[in-house]
């Protein structure tokens, strides 16, 4: 057992356009609540949640990245040691959709090739604004080998489960390396993308 107070520590990155709510899902999730006149990010931010999976604790560290372009070089920084990376668009803006190819680019480029990936669509409470059809997107994301998940950081719709799903399939892989390996530790960032999550029920 190790002198920390976790079993598992996972670095999860969250990317994608200016405003499509990537810090909004962060302060949902980490601190429960959605905050009013969210300025946009600045470089990067950081936050930790630990959470119990069947009887282990996983820790997360969750870096919210500026989607602004000018805060790129400074972003991509952050990517390699990602366990996981959240690629986020807006469901009522297309052009945040449109940008996802350049998105996956951006992983290609910068992350470790193994990374888990998981395409999500925010601001699902806005119904009548939605310009990106959910079959549209499940297709991008299938032909991607990700997975898609709908979002609503307002409503806390799918964000409890967008973080515990990722927190499940990382603990999956890190057990499967270790067994492939015969490793004693668990291995960290060495992910991989995922076209579906096996997620424990964490209730
Ligand atoms: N209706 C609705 N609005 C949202 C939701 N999530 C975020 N917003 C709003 O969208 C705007 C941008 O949210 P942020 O979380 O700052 O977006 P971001 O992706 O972190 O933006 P950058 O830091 O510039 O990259 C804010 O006005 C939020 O209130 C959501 O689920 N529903």
């Amino acid at each position: 057992m190790s002198m920390e107070d976790y079993d598992y520590l996972f670095k999860i990155v969250l990317i994608g356009n200016a405003g499509v709510g990537k810090t909004c899902l962060v302060r949902r999730f980490t601190q429960g609540l959605f905050p009013p006149g969210q300025g946009a990010t600045i470089g990067v931010d950081f936050m930790i949640k630990t959470v119990e999976i069947k009887g282990e604790k996983v820790k997360l560290q969750i870096w919210d990245t500026a989607g602004q372009e000018r805060f790129r070089s400074i972003t991509q920084s952050y990517y390699r040691s990602a366990n996981a990376l959240i690629l986020t668009y807006d469901i009522t803006c297309e052009d945040s959709f449109r940008c996802l190819p350049e998105w996956l680019r951006e992983i290609e480029q910068y992350a470790n090739n193994q990374v888990v990936t998981i395409l999500v669509g925010n601001k699902i409470d806005l119904v009548e604004k939605r310009e990106v059809l959910r079959q549209r997107a499940e297709d991008f994301a299938e032909a991607q080998s990700m997975l898609y998940l709908e979002t609503s950081a307002k409503e806390s719709d799918n964000v409890e489960k967008l973080f515990l799903d990722l927190a499940c399939e990382l603990i999956r892989e890190a057990k499967q390396n270790k067994l492939d390996n015969g490793d004693t530790a668990p291995m960290l960032g060495e992910g991989k993308t995922i076209s579906y999550l096996n997620c424990c029920n964490v209730n």
